[in-house]
C-alpha cells in the first residue's frame, strides 16, 4: 500500500528538498502538498514532477496564519485520505529579522562564538504583530496553525494499522528563556521565533504522551543553518554570497552549518526510515554535515521541562476550543 505523506511549506526551502529526497527513498508514496494558494500549489507541484515525472503529487492550499483556511483544508483532507502516515509540519515564518551586530561582533570574540553561531542566541530578535484572528503571527503560523491541522486530522492519524508520524521542523534558536507560559504567544518580547520554535518542542513532547497508545509518534528535527528565503531575508543575498567561502570554513567546526536545504533534511529523510517505538521523545534530531560535506544525524537531548509542557498544552486545548466555537460552521 502506497504511504502518504503530507508537507507543508512545501513551495521552497526546506520543504521542497525534502519532497524531492522523499521521493528519492520512495517513488511509489503519495505525496500531499500544502502550500498557501492554488498558484503556489500548482507550480510546487511542477516543480517535484520535473524530478520526479511519474509521482504521485496532490495538492491542497492551507494558511497556517489562518484558522478558517486550515479547517477548510483538515475537511478537504479527512474527505481525500482515510490515513495520513506521515505529517511534516515545517512551514514557518520570521518576520522582520534583525542582526544585533554589536552583539555578534562582541561574541566573534568569546570562547561562546560556536555556540553563537550556531543558536543565534543574543543576536537575533524580530518584529511580530496580530494576524487577522488576533493571534501573534509567528506563534499562529510556526505552531498553532500545525497543532490544530493535526487535531483536525486526527481520525486519518490514530488507530491505523502501522503507527502515524508527525515530524515538526523545529530550530537550534528554540530557547526556554524565549518562552514563557504567562505569555506563550510571545506579545510581549522580541523573540517571537525563538519561543514558537521552543513550544514546537514542548508540543511534540505532549502529543507523545497523549497519542503514543493511538498510533501517532510525534518527532522534531533542527535542519541546521540552511540558505533559503527565510535566511535571505535576515542579510542581503550578495552579503551571504559573500559569507559562503567563510561559511564552508565554520562548517569545519560547526557541524549544523548545512547551509543546502537538500543537507538540512537530513534528519526529516532519516527519520523517515526509523521505526518510530524507537525513538527518543525528549530528542532533537539534528541535520549535519562535515566540513567535507558528508551529511549525518546527530540526537540531542532537549531541554524541556514536562510539567511546562503538559501546562502549555493545556493552554493550546483552550485556545483550541475558543476557535472551534467561533469556526462552528466549518466542522463537520
Ligand atoms: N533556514 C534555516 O536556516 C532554518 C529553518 N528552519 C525552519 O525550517 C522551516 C522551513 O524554512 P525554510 O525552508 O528555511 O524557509 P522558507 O521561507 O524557504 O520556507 C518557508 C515555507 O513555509 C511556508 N509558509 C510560510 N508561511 C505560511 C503560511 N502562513 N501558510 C502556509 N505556508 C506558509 C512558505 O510558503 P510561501 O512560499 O507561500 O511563503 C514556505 O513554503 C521553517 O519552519 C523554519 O523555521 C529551522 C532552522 C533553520
Ligand atoms: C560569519 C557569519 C556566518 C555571519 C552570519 C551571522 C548571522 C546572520 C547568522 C549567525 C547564526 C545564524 C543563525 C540563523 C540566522 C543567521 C545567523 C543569525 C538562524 C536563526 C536561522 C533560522 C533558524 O531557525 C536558526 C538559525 C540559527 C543560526
Amino acid at each position: 500500500m502506497a504511504r502518504v505523506v503530507l508537507v507543508t511549506g512545501a513551495s521552497g526551502g526546506v520543504g521542497l528538498a525534502l519532497c524531492r529526497r522523499l521521493l528519492e527513498e520512495d517513488g511509489r508514496l503519495h505525496l500531499c502538498i500544502a502550500c498557501r494558494n492554488e498558484q503556489t500549489c500548482e507550480n510546487t507541484r511542477e516543480r517535484i514532477l520535473a524530478y520526479h515525472p511519474s509521482a504521485q503529487v496532490s495538492t491542497v492550499e492551507v494558511d497556517l496564519g489562518n484558522l478558517a483556511s486550515i479547517l477548510r483544508a483538515a475537511r478537504e483532507l479527512r474527505c481525500r485520505f482515510n490515513r495520513l502516515d506521515f505529517v511534516y509540519l515545517n512551514a514557518g515564518i520570521m518576520p522582520n529579522p534583525h542582526v544585533n551586530f554589536k552583539a555578534l561582533w562582541r561574541g566573534l570574540l568569546t570562547g561562546k562564538v560556536l555556540h553563537m553561531l550556531t543558536t543565534a542566541e543574543g543576536i537575533m530578535t524580530q518584529t511580530d504583530r496580530l494576524n487577522g484572528d488576533g493571534l501573534q503571527e509567528v506563534f499562529a503560523t510556526n505552531l498553532f496553525g500545525h497543532f490544530m491541522l493535526v487535531r483536525q486530522l486526527q481520525a486519518l492519524l490514530c488507530g491505523n494499522e502501522k503507527p502515524s508520524r508527525l515530524i515538526w521542523t523545529s530550530s537550534s534558536n528554540a530557547r526556554e528563556s524565549a518562552f514563557s507560559l504567562s505569555d506563550y504567544q510571545h506579545a510581549k518580547g522580541q523573540e517571537s521565533y525563538s519561543s514558537s520554535k521552543y513550544a514546537t518542542d514542548l508540543t511534540s513532547v505532549v502529543l507523545n504522551r497523549k497519542y503514543n497508545d493511538q498510533g501517532l509518534y510525534s518527532s522534531v528535527v533542527c535542519p541546521g543553518l540552511v540558505m533559503s528565503n527565510m535566511t535571505y531575508r535576515i542579510l542581503p543575498i550578495f552579503l551571504w554570497k559573500l559569507l559562503m567561502p567563510l561559511m564552508w570554513l565554520i562548517r569545519f567546526f560547526a557541524k549544523t552549518y548545512t547551509l543546502t536545504p537538500y543537507n538540512g533534511v537530513e534528519a526529516h529523510v532519516w527519520l523517515f526510515k526509523q521505526k518510530p517505538e524507537y525513538l527518543d521523545c525528549l530528542v532533537k534530531y539534528h541535520s549535519c554535515t562535515t566540513g567535507l560535506g558528508r551529511c549525518y544525524v546527530e540526537a540531542r537531548k532537549m531541554d524541556v521541562d514536562e510539567d511546562v509542557a503538559e501546562k502549555f498544552f493545556q493552554k493550546l486545548l483552550e485556545l483550541e476550543e475558543e476557535t472551534l466555537e467561533k469556526y462552528s460552521d466549518l466542522l463537520d
